[in-house]
């Protein structure tokens, strides 16, 4: 497998975890026999083998096209469907695909957040060169990418008319119901399915995330691949031969010890949305009837110079897993300078990655003597088939780690709470009383 994980120094717990076998094997029966909590949307526990073959086909289909008539991908989304596939660009290619020399055409993420200025950066960004769309809404209702739906696809149809727009849109979306499917329905688009016993968060390896990846030129089997050899390596309910349930019942020990924040650090750039994309998946999965771990996550070396501090000797809620590759995805070396000005020939010819495992290493030891906990999610590189294999690893853990809480893992009722209030105080018919109320306050 590729992925290794590791509790460091004293921070295993063995009679702890061992008592907490029994209790993951329910977990894990309960997941695997659906029989859980929030038992309809475990379609993701076998995706990795069970997906449509046939849609996954039409998606390399479709990114050919959008490769060959499109120098600009505009992918609407928010949330699940819009984190996954952000994070799997920048792991798999880069934080800087747009900007990098390629042959595949440059992907916008737009209706992820309701700021003009975003809007109006990407229109100019955009301009007058030839673009797609990619909706994706499972609900086909949320606010932000339903705005931004509205200007691009005006946008679109002023540039090529309707039917040659119509040919450019590629939804994705419920297979059956919602206002995005019934637009589809009506004007022809493309549309790609997000499977109805699969949640927002838990979607990245269906089309949501992979017609962006497909286009970015991802081997997208080498994600499924990855995906599936996690699938099999985390099938055991057997706490001791399963290094994801390890990792879950390690976050519930910290939990019950009073550590209710875990920070996901990495020490690469590439996987700073990655870090965006476990907040979600954790968050929206354990935080509800007061319970959860609060997931945050940190970029290092970087934020060693922000939050370091805090980490080092601040107050002590929190533990830490560290995303570690143990190959950097490009090479670099020190050069030699003859007048040393800055102390440094002492790494003269050193590889860069060897400074940065150095960094992690002190890092940790260091935060350990500060009393944070440490844990480590290893991988040999920042590919494809890590990518997918990761995705499946962090997966299954907040589908075990619920559980242990005794949550429902697979809802989010408490995103509504917002919306409700947001839906209010612009006055949408049907919010009058609420209007009222808030107005009020
Ligand atoms: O795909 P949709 O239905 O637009 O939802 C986007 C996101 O909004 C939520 O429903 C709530 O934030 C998430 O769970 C989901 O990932």
């Amino acid at each position: 497998m590729g992925i290794k994980f590791t509790v460091q120094g004293e921070a295993v717990q063995k009679q702890e975890l061992s008592a907490l076998s029994g209790e993951v094997v329910r977990c894990h029966e309960a997941l695997h026999n659906k029989t859980g909590k929030g038992n309809d949307f475990v379609g993701w526990v076998d995706l990795p083998q069970n997906y449509d073959k046939v849609e996954f086909e039409r998606i390399k289909k479709a990114a050919a096209k959008i490769k060959q008539d499109s120098s600009v991908l505009v992918v609407i989304g928010i949330g699940g469907s819009y984190l996954g596939t952000r994070t799997a660009l920048d792991f798999i290619k880069s934080p800087y695909y747009n900007e990098l020399k390629k042959d595949t055409p440059d992907i916008y993420f737009v209706g992820n957040n309701i700021s003009s200025a975003y809007l109006n950066d990407i229109l100019q960004i955009l301009g007058d060169r030839d673009f797609s769309i990619n909706v994706i809404s499972k609900s086909g209702t949320t606010t932000e990418p339903a705005i931004a739906f509205r200007i691009f696809k005006q946008l679109l149809e002023k540039k090529y008319g309707k039917g040659e727009a119509a040919k450019r849109i590629y939804a994705t979306t419920d297979g059956a119901k919602g206002a995005l499917k019934e637009m589809c329905n009506q004007e022809g688009y493309e549309t790609f399915v997000i499977p109805d016993d699969v949640g927002g968060r838990f979607t990245v390896l269906t089309a949501v995330g992979l017609l962006s990846m497909a286009v970015a030129g991802v081997d997208i089997d080498a994600v499924m691949a990855g995906a599936r050899a996690s699938m099999e390596a985390y099938a055991k309910a057997d706490i001791w031969q399963n290094e994801c349930y390890q990792y879950a019942a390690m976050r519930y020990l910290f939990y019950k010890q009073g550590k209710t924040i875990e920070i996901l650090a990495n020490y690469e750039p590439h996987m700073t949305s990655f870090g965006e994309w476990f907040k979600q998946l954790f968050a929206e999965s354990e935080g509800k009837d007061g319970k959860g771990v609060f997931p945050v996550s940190a970029n290092f070396s970087t934020d060693l110079h922000s939050i370091g501090q805090f980490i080092q000797e601040g107050g002590r809620y929190f533990f830490e897993t560290v995303l570690w590759s143990k190959e950097p995805k490009t090479p670099a070396i020190l050069p030699f300078d003859e007048a040393d000005g800055d102390g440094l020939n002492f790494l003269a010819g050193k590889e860069l990655q060897f400074v940065n495992s150095k960094a992690f290493a002190g890092t940790m030891l260091a935060h350990m003597d500060g009393g944070v906990p440490n844990m480590v999610v290893e991988i040999e590189r920042m590919d494809a088939w890590h990518f997918g294999a990761l995705v499946y690893f962090f997966e299954k853990a907040v589908g075990i780690s619920g559980y242990l809480l005794d949550v429902n893992p697979f809802d989010q009722p408490g995103v509504e709470a917002y919306k409700k209030n947001m839906f209010a105080l612009l006055g949408k018919p049907g919010y009058e009383e609420l209007t009222a109320k808030l107005e009020a306050r």
